[in-house]
């Protein structure tokens, strides 16, 4: 369900102080859990796999590539892979792309209820006059873009400018129409935790449907620190309001222990419910090559040397 948020509240985020230190720890003991059993790792891998939004983001994008990357995202798995471990129907949760990759994705992913998501606001940076970012919001919705992964001005951050933020991200809210909103705050720009908190705020407060932690473009990107102060602000603001908004980090997420790291985040601090694709999504390029390889092993007891696995 769509988020609609609520009026600006600034009480709410202003004072707050966050423990870096404490905040560390925690996050350390979820990438170390070793409480998960091997039929479960295969489980939660296939979870993963069904969360991730399958994304190129790349200078020299083409078509032919998003229908490679579209193809990968109808058959994420390989069918034999799958079959032993009795799953089928398996996709990943959306693919991600330019505005102007957007139409072929589609083509690409007819008859499937795979979305396309397109980042838009002049991503990465998003340093570009209002009009023009609302401008490209609405071309990818023309274009059939289900999702829409917009950035936010870091600068309102760092001048704790927050009408200004939130005015912003409500004007992208409503150029999104009926698309849902994910809004990349560019966690490895916003210089302290608290920031990170307070942006998450305003995002929420201001309709985004998921809020995603960087464009992968960063010099950091997700990190599980800062993963937590989202889940713990995402909480606070179901407690708040009764509105559920999705989480998605993006960018460096590379492995199998990685996905399994941000599952046990999600489950432990936010509950199961923010396990399926409606409210956690991994973004990434790369991940579902080890992914497949870890399921490989599961189900062979052995690598797979790498001919065997698709490139993805
Ligand atoms: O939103 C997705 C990111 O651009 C993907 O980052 P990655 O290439 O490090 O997986």
């Amino acid at each position: 369900m769509a988020n609609p948020g609520t009026a600006l509240r600034t009480e709410v985020f202003e004072t707050l102080h966050i423990n870096t230190p404490a905040t560390e720890r925690r996050a350390a003991t979820l990438a170390a859990r070793r409480s998960l059993k091997k039929d479960h790792q295969a489980a939660w891998l296939l979870n993963a796999v069904r969360c991730i939004d399958l994304t190129t983001l790349a200078g020299d994008d083409t078509e032919d590539r998003v229908a490679r990357l579209c193809a990968k995202a109808r058959q994420p798995i390989a069918p034999d892979l799958l079959e032993a471990v009795g799953v089928t129907g398996l996709t990943t949760g959306a693919v991600c792309v330019y505005p102007t990759m957007v139409a072929a994705a589609k083509r690409a992913l007819a008859g499937t209820a795979i979305p396309v998501a397109s980042v838009a606001t002049g991503f990465p940076a998003g340093l570009m006059p209002l009009d023009l970012r609302l401008a490209e919001i609405r071309y990818a919705v023309d274009q059939g873009a289900d999702e829409i992964d917009i950035v936010i001005t870091r600068a309102h951050v760092l001048r704790a400018e927050w009408t200004a933020l939130y005015d912003e991200l409500r004007a992208m809210r409503e150029a999104c129409g009926g698309a849902k909103m994910k809004a990349i705050l560019a966690t490895g720009d916003l210089k302290s935790l608290e920031n990170v908190a307070r942006a998450s705020h305003v995002a929420m407060q201001a309709g985004s449907d998921w809020i995603k932690t960087s464009t992968g473009k960063e010099g950091v990107n997700a990190t599980l620190p800062v993963s937590l102060v989202m889940c713990r602000a995402i909480r606070d603001y179901h407690v708040q309001t009764g509105h559920k908004v999705g989480f998605k980090p993006a960018g460096g997420l590379k492995t199998a222990k990685d996905a399994i790291a941000w599952q046990v985040l999600m489950a432990e601090e936010l509950g199961r419910d923010w396990l399926r694709p409606d409210l956690f999504r991994i973004g990434a390029s790369s991940l579902l090559g080890d992914i497949e390889r870890q399921i490989s092993h599961h189900v062979t007891g052995r690598y797979a040397s790498a001919h065997r696995l698709s490139l993805a």
